[in-house]
């Protein structure tokens, strides 16, 4: 999301699914734009476990960083052929409501501030925007019960609203090939993985694929076909994935599926097309009416 060419070809496949029946739905991040900006600011950006130290003001930024420039930036991009894109933040409509998360480091409890869990989610904006054939791009804030704006990891935003929302598939799109075997010792790239195993794998990740692969986890465990870990990096990863591309990322499975060969009909990736960008979706929409102003 960094990079123009890349962002235009994300932006180009979630269409090219949109019109091929797809229902995709976008959460995004924006860490290194917060970084920017925090940058600017002469604010530290800290991470434990994967997740941002937040301060109060370090949610300011976060905040408007996330919906107000990256969001926009995107839907900008998606709708420069239509009226498809519309822009939510997890506050919006209680999409996403936050409870306070803690890192886990070396098995201590360690208060990150303002960072926040995904205690529940509210899917009704989301399918209103999908019935209206509309494509919807969330930010990955969440407001607490008491009003508290919290700080979402955009992997754990994507994964919850996955499985909230009983979508088919979860693509997570990052800046490597996928889930490394035993990183940083080798690069070797887990090609598909059941949940089981990747539960046992889990407390010994490090950096961002924490909170990542704990999100595919999440969402094949409350119900989502299949979670896929994609190389951003590559143009067209999402469609290519999608599509049925062999040896892109890392597939995780749901336990019963596990087992079965990939790409046998009992697996649910067979399905093909559908998606998330850090994006989830569920079927066909009419193309939204525009009225001309005269
Ligand atoms: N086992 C692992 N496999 C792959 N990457 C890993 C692993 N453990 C830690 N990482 C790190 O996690 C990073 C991806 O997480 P993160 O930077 O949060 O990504 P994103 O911005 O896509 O959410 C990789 O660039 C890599 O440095
Ligand atoms: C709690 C936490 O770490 N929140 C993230 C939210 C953005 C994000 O997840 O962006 P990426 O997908 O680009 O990493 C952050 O502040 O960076």
């Amino acid at each position: 999301m960094t990079d123009d060419t890349l962002r235009r070809a994300f932006a180009q496949d979630v269409l090219t699914l949109r019109a091929a029946g797809v229902r995709p739905v976008v959460v995004h991040g924006g860490g290194p734009q917060i970084a920017a900006h925090l940058d600017r600011l002469g604010l530290r950006s800290d991470f434990l476990g994967g997740l941002r130290v937040t301060t109060p003001e370090t949610m300011e930024v976060v905040r408007m960083v996330l919906s107000g420039k990256v969001q926009k930036d995107l839907v900008g991009l998606l709708n420069e052929h239509g009226p498809y894109a519309v822009g939510l933040s997890g506050e919006d409509g209680h999409t996403l409501t936050a409870v306070k998360r803690y890192a886990e480091v070396a098995g201590e409890r360690v208060d990150i501030g303002l960072v926040g869990d995904v205690a529940r989610v509210d899917t009704g904006v989301v399918r209103l925007l999908l019935e209206g054939g509309h494509i919807p791009v969330v930010s990955s804030v969440g407001r607490g019960e008491d009003g508290q704006v919290y700080n979402v990891n955009a992997d754990t935003a994507a994964g919850a609203l996955a499985a909230a929302l009983g979508t088919r598939v979860l693509a997570v799109l990052t800046d490597v090939p996928g889930l490394y075997a035993d990183w940083p010792t080798s690069e070797r790239v887990v090609d598909r993985i059941g949940a089981a195993e990747l539960e046992r794998l889990l407390p010994g990740l490090g950096g961002g694929m924490g909170p990542k692969m704990e999100a595919c986890l999440r969402a094949v465990r409350g119900g989502v076909g299949v979670a896929r870990v994609l190389d951003g990096r590559a143009p067209h990863a999402l469609l290519d994935a999608l599509a049925g591309a062999a040896g892109t990322g890392t597939t995780v499975v749901p336990d019963a599926t596990a087992s079965a060969s990939p790409g046998s009909s009992a697996s649910p990736e067979s399905a093909a097309y559908l998606v998330s960008s850090e994006a989830s979706v569920t079927s066909a929409p009419p193309l939204p009416s525009t009225v001309p102003v005269a």
